[in-house]
């Protein structure tokens, strides 16, 4: 049996004329969080969107679990446990967020327990239950994204830089909030903040132009300074 949740091989990905994607590899270990890192415009939003099917690989392998899920619908790939976390959070400014919550499941009903682990997770989900989204904080905004990917048993979440524009102190309770939701599943997280990545990863890969351009253990990059300065001097400049 396969240790890994996602194996990309040799993933190539256009974008129009654009070839955005060189031959992206790497795998996803079952459990924890597996950061993928990167300078702005360096195919990590593609890698993701080329998970889910919402970008078509040009040729190489996702493998998802035991399933190539390479040529897939997007909704198939969700419905065999993958949930997406999209940069703009994808979420419904117009409806509550119980109706928010309420379309991310599949019979359109909420399992307690399920339910319950969230509020514990997020109060003010419980808080807000029937406030429209818009009228949610950025913090809580992101929140209610989290929520609808872990409203029902996922196998493997790709959360797209989830701390953009996020205080401080929110960042702090979202370390704790996908600690525990790590116990559950896998985290894919694509972040530009290295001091949350790196508090939460456990193995990272660094994406740059396309390619991959490193590949190891959190700690490891975490602790050499050279090496995270070659990697990823741009991002971090911009972004601490
Ligand atoms: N819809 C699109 N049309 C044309 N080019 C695109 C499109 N989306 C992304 N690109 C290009 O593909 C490349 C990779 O973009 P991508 O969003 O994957 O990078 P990223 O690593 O996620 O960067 P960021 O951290 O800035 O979000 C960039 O050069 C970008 O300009």
């Amino acid at each position: 049996m396969s240790q890994y949740v996602l194996r990309l091989d040799d993933v190539h990905t256009d974008i129009g004329e654009y070839q955005v994607l060189h031959g992206i590899t790497f795998n996803v270990p079952e459990g924890g969080v597996h950061v993928l890192l990167g300078r702005n415009g360096a195919g990590k939003t593609t890698t993701l969107r080329t998970i889910m099917g919402l970008w078509r690989a040009r040729s190489g392998a996702v493998v998802f679990k035991h399933h190539d899920i390479t040529s897939m619908h997007t909704s198939d790939i969700a419905r065999l446990g993958i949930a997406y976390v999209p940069e703009n959070m994808g979420i419904f400014g117009g409806l509550t967020v119980q109706e928010n919550m309420r379309l991310a499941t599949t019979s359109g009903k909420f399992d307690d327990g399920r339910l319950g682990h969230v509020f514990e997770l997020f109060p003010a989900m419980e808080k807000f239950w029937s406030k429209p989204a818009w009228s949610l904080s950025g913090g809580q905004k992101q929140m209610l994204a989290i929520s609808r990917a872990i409203i029902e048993k996922r196998e493997l979440i790709l959360i797209d830089e989830p701390t953009k524009g996020l205080a401080p102190s929110i960042i702090r309770s979202m370390i704790a909030a996908f600690e525990e939701i790590s116990r559950d599943c896998t985290i894919l997280l694509v972040e530009q903040n290295f001091l949350f990545a790196s508090s939460l990863g456990r193995n990272v890969n660094v994406i740059d132009d396309g390619r991959i351009a490193h590949g190891g253990s959190m700690e490891e990059l975490a602790g050499d300074k050279e090496l995270q300065t070659r990697l990823l001097s741009l991002s971090l400049d911009a972004h601490q």
